[in-house]
């Protein structure tokens, strides 16, 4: 069936969320819901984004409201703790939020902090959740290469999985590899950024300057298109949330269950870096897992999560002008 805006702004609810701690300089997290044929989709690119951008999350968004998922290949996918850029005396309460699982992904490179708090929030990670987790980090792009390098050097004996956008560039990645390799360093490197906000998903495939991509299903265009830029990179996959509520979480786990292999834990258990959601049923890690299902919000916290009149009124006119870029 095919989708009108009538459709979209006849059930469009508008949420505000608070986050537990800060998180990419964000406390509040701004999303719209609607409803398709397929269930309940969610649309929530950042405040700061342009509509060419917010419109591949607007695609998103259909495919999943309005065409039948793949085929799913596993109704559990394994989940890594979200480690946001706080202090290691904070590590301990948020990883108990992660019931049971055994990798976490810690931001680094935070603005205002040093090379110093990063060690620290990692060792501690370490500490607590033994030699046998898988441990990775996300530097969002902030290291120059010579950053980078210093960096994974002074983490090297705390044993990395990989390091998430280390640098800016596709270029930056690529020398950064070659140095490391160079060093006899085994660390992984794994490109977010340069895939998700890239006009070439697959460049930094091609050019060999990752061993890792991660794949995002609302920037991405949605659960087909991320599938497609999966097969095409040839690299194995993380797939990661966007700080979703559990509705759009509910995408992501659904391309995460019918991508063909699942190598590395999927940062899909964000839900619990926010103060609320939408649905009782969050999609929270039990075991190490989310469960593969969909979600439909509750009346209830529609409402007491209900962005004002104008925040709503704005994201009912991004939709209507992101609507009219995917029709062109
Ligand atoms: O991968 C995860 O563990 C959680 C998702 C995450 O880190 C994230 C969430 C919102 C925006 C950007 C990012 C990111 O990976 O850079
Ligand atoms: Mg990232």
């Amino acid at each position: 069936m095919a989708h009108t805006l009538g459709d979209i702004l006849a059930s469009l609810r508008v949420v505000s969320i608070p986050t537990r701690t800060r998180f990419r300089g964000i406390t509040t997290r701004e999303a719209a819901l609607f409803e398709g044929p397929e269930g309940w989709t969610e649309f929530s690119p950042f405040l700061e984004y342009d509509d060419i951008e917010a419109a591949s999350w607007l695609a998103a968004a259909l495919d999943f409201g309005w065409r039948p998922t793949p085929p799913l290949i596993r109704d559990r996918v394994l989940v890594n703790a979200t480690v946001p850029a706080v202090g290691a005396e904070q590590v301990a309460e948020i990883l108990s939020r992660f019931d049971g699982c055994t990798t976490a992904k810690i931001k680094v490179a935070e603005r205002g902090q040093t090379l110093d708090d990063d060690v620290a929030r990692v060792a501690e990670v370490r500490r607590i959740m033994g030699q046998g987790a898988n441990i990775r980090i996300d530097a969002n792009g902030a290291w120059s290469v010579a950053e980078a390098l210093t960096a994974i050097r002074a983490l090297e004996g705390l044993n990395l999985e990989y390091v998430e956008q280390p640098c800016a560039t596709v270029s930056e990645l690529e020398q950064l590899r070659a140095l490391v390799l160079a060093d006899g360093l085994t660390v992984r490197i794994a490109a977010d950024e340069s895939v998700r906000k890239a006009s070439d998903p697959i460049e930094v495939a091609r050019r060999g300057a990752a061993d890792v991509v991660v794949i995002k299903a609302q920037p991405l265009g949605g659960i087909h298109t991320a599938m497609a830029v999966a097969a095409e990179a040839g690299l194995p996959t993380v797939v990661s949330s966007a700080l979703d509520t559990s509705v759009g979480i509910s995408m992501g786990l659904h391309l995460a269950a019918a991508l063909p292999e699942q190598p590395f834990a999927a940062g899909l258990a964000t839900a619990a870096l926010l103060a609320g959601d939408v649905t009782d049923d969050s999609l929270l890690p039990s075991d190490g897992a989310l469960r593969v299902r969909r979600v439909a919000p509750s009346d209830t916290l529609l409402a007491s999560y209900a962005a004002s009149t104008e925040r709503a009124g704005w994201w009912a006119s991004r939709i209507r002008r992101t609507y009219e870029l995917l029709e062109q």
